[in-house]
C-alpha cells in the first residue's frame, strides 16, 4: 500500500449526504466542527511540513440520524496571500518562506530584527477554541481566527496581543463550567522579561460593562510565571488543570529566541529553533487559582516532551496528573513531509513510544520529613515525589499505557477525579489503526479496530442525564455500526463516514466543538473515521487530514 502524505484536498463547499452505516440516536442533533491541515503545496511551492499545511474546516452536522458533510479552507490573510502570489509567501512551523521574490532578505530582515519576534502566520490550522457563543480556528501564534461554525466562512482575525502581552499561545485551552476559557501563552523578551501567562477569556461579559467594546478586551491575566531563561523558553502545547490549581510543565523542549530572530536571514524554519535539551530537568510548576500564585516548593522530574495533557484532580491533599510523555521530540521529526512520504515503514517510526504516564504531586511539604522519602501517601497510584534539600521534590511518574495520542476524556470530569482515557492507539507509527479506552481503575483497556480503518483522535459524548463516567450510549437506541456495537467503548465518537470513502475525524479541541442546535448536542456515537471498501480513501486525523492512501 502506497502512502501519499501531503496531497492536496478539495474543498466541498456543499453540504454532501453521508452515507450512515447503523443509526445515529435519534438525540444526537448538532455539528462536530474539525480542523486541520489540508493543503501543502500552493504553485511549485511545497510546505517541508504537514503542521504547515493550510487550514481546511470541516464540519459535520448530525439531524435525525443524518449526517452532512462540508468543508472549507479558512481564508486567513496567509491563505489569501499565498493563492494570491501562487507561492508559499507566509513562514509556517516546518517552512522559512520569502514573500518578496527577488529574496531580499535584507531589508526584511532588519524589519524583522528590529521587533525581536517576527510577525508569525495566521494558518489556524490545529484546533477550535469556543469562547462565549463564538467559534475561533486556533494555531499557536499570536493570531486566531472567527469562523462561522454553519457556513464554515472566515470572520475577523483576532491578535492576542492586542488583550495580553502573549506572542505564542496554545491551541488547548480549557473551559470552565460557564464557558470561560483558561489558556496559557508565552510573552518572549517583554520589557526584559519572558515569561508565560495564564489568562481568561469570559464567556460574556454584560452589557453595562462591556460598554460596546469588544469581549476581549476584558481578557484578563491570571498569573505569570517567569521562565528559567530569557532566551530560550520551553514549548508547550497544552496544560493541566484541577478544581484549584494550574499544572504547567516547563519542560525541556526549548524555543532559541536568537537563532528565531536570525532564522529569516538564515534561511531555517521555525522549527529549527526548537530542541530538546536531554541534559535539562522538566519543571513542574503549580499554581493555585485561589492566589493566582505558584506554589512554593519546586517539584521537578526527569527530562521528557509532552504534547498532551489528559488530566488533573486533587485528592486528598495531592494533585495526581496524567499525561502523554516521550523521551524526546522524534513526534515533530517524524512529520516531515519527506520522512513520511519515502519508505514509511522505516523513516515513520517514533525514536520513543507515547506513554501515559501518572504524576503525583504533594500540596503540603512536610518541612521535617527525611531527605530521600517518598511524599506520596495515596494508593491509587506508585508514582513517586522524594524530598530534596532546598524545598526541591523529584517526582517520579507511574506508567500507566505505552503507544497512545490524541487524548480525550468525558469532558464533564475535566479537572476532577475520573476513570476512562479515549485515545488513538499508536505505537511505533505515528498513523493510528485503532481506538482506545483504558480505564484507570482496573488498568484494563479496550480497543476498537476494523481492517482499512485509520481512526483519528475519538470523542466521547455523554448520554444525556448520564450518571456514569463513561455512559455514553442509551438503551433505547442501538449503537451504531460495527464498533458501536461493541458495549464497552460506548460512547466514544468517530466521525460519520462520508461519500465514496471520505471520512471525517479529528480534531485536537479538549472541549466539546459541538454547536447550535436545540435539542442536547450530545452524542454517543461510535463511528469509524475511516472506513471504505472503495480503493481510495481519504482521512482526516487530529490534525486533520491524513495521506490519501492508495492500494497497489
Ligand atoms: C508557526 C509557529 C509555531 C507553530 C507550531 C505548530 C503549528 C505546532 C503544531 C503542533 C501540533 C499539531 C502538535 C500535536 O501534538 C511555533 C513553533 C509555535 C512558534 C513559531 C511559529
Ligand atoms: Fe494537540
Amino acid at each position: 500500500m502506497e502512502i501519499i502524505f501531503g496531497r492536496n484536498r478539495k474543498e466541498q463547499l456543499e453540504p454532501v449526504q453521508a452515507t450512515v452505516t447503523g443509526k445515529i440516536p435519534a438525540w444526537l442533533q448538532g455539528t462536530l466542527l474539525r480542523n486541520g491541515p489540508g493543503m501543502h503545496t500552493v504553485g511549485e511551492s511545497k510546505y517541508n511540513h504537514w503542521f504547515d499545511g493550510l487550514a481546511l474546516l470541516h464540519s459535520f452536522s448530525i439531524r435525525d440520524g443524518e449526517v452532512t458533510y462540508r468543508s472549507k479552507y479558512l481564508r486567513s490573510d496567509t491563505y489569501n496571500a499565498n493563492i494570491e502570489a501562487n507561492r508559499i509567501v507566509v513562514s509556517e512551523f516546518g517552512t522559512m518562506a520569502y514573500p518578496d521574490p527577488c529574496k531580499n532578505i535584507f531589508a526584511k530582515a532588519f524589519s524583522y530584527l528590529s521587533h525581536t519576534i517576527p510577525d508569525f502566520t495566521d494558518n489556524c490550522l490545529i484546533n477550535i477554541m469556543k469562547c462565549g457563543e463564538d467559534f475561533y480556528a486556533t494555531t499557536e501564534t499570536n493570531y486566531i481566527r472567527k469562523i462561522d461554525p454553519q457556513s464554515l466562512e472566515t470572520l475577523e482575525k483576532v491578535d492576542y496581543r492586542k488583550y495580553v502581552a502573549i506572542n505564542l499561545a496554545t491551541a488547548h485551552p480549557h473551559y470552565d463550567k460557564a464557558g470561560n476559557v483558561l489558556n496559557m501563552g508565552t510573552s518572549i523578551v517583554d520589557k526584559g522579561k519572558t515569561k508565560y501567562v495564564i489568562f481568561k477569556i469570559p464567556a460574556t461579559v454584560p452589557e453595562a460593562k462591556r460598554k460596546g467594546k469588544s469581549p476581549w478586551k476584558h481578557t484578563e491575566v491570571f498569573c505569570s510565571i517567569p521562565s528559567r531563561s530569557l532566551l530560550s523558553p520551553s514549548y508547550y502545547h497544552s496544560f493541566g488543570v484541577t478544581e484549584n490549581f494550574v499544572v504547567f510543565l516547563e519542560q525541556p523542549f526549548k524555543l532559541d529566541i536568537l537563532k528565531m530572530a536570525t532564522a529569516y536571514v538564515r534561511g531555517v524554519s521555525w522549527a529549527s529553533c526548537m530542541s530538546f535539551h536531554r541534559e535539562d530537568k522538566t519543571y513542574i510548576h503549580v499554581i493555585d487559582q485561589r492566589t493566582r500564585k505558584p506554589v512554593s516548593t519546586k517539584f521537578y522530574t526527569d527530562p521528557m516532551v509532552v504534547f498532551h495533557h489528559v488530566n488533573a484532580y486533587e485528592e486528598d491533599g495531592y494533585i495526581l496528573f496524567d499525561v502523554i510523555a516521550y523521551e524526546d521530540n522524534s513526534l515533530y521529526q517524524l512529520f516531515y513531509l519527506a520522512n513520511l512520504n519515502q519508505d514509511f515503514g522505516e523513516n515513520s517510526r517514533l525514536t520513543s513510544v507515547p506513554t501515559l504516564k501518572r504524576f503525583a504531586v504533594p500540596l503540603h511539604v512536610d518541612k521535617n520529613a527525611d531527605v530521600g522519602s517518598n511524599l506520596i501517601k495515596v494508593a491509587s497510584t506508585r508514582a513517586t515525589a522524594l524530598k530534596e534539600k532546598d524545598d526541591q521534590v523529584y517526582c517520579q511518574p507511574e506508567g500507566l499505557y505505552e503507544g497512545l495520542e490524541l487524548p480525550r476524556i468525558n469532558y464533564s470530569h475535566n479537572g476532577k477525579p475520573y476513570r476512562y482515557i479515549f485515545a488513538a492507539e499508536v505505537q511505533w507509527s505515528p498513523i493510528p489503526t485503532k481506538i482506545l479506552k483504558y480505564d484507570i481503575l482496573t488498568k484494563s483497556s479496550l480497543t476498537w479496530s476494523e481492517e482499512c480503518c485509520w481512526p483519528a483522535e475519538p470523542l466521547f459524548v455523554p448520554t444525556p442525564g448520564a450518571k456514569d463516567e463513561d455512559d455514553g450510549k442509551t438503551d433505547k437506541e442501538p449503537a451504531c455500526h460495527s464498533a458501536g456495537n461493541h458495549p464497552s467503548l460506548k460512547g466514544t465518537i468517530g466521525t460519520p463516514q462520508g461519500r465514496r470513502g471520505q471520512l471525517g475525524g479529528l480534531s485536537t479541541s479538549k472541549s466539546p466543538c459541538w454547536e447550535l442546535s436545540p435539542a442536547p448536542a450530545d452524542c454517543s456515537l461510535l463511528v469509524p473515521i475511516a472506513s471504505s471498501r472503495t480503493s481510495k480513501t481519504t482521512l482526516y486525523n487530529s490534525l486533520g487530514e491524513l495521506p490519501e492512501l492508495t492500494e497497489s
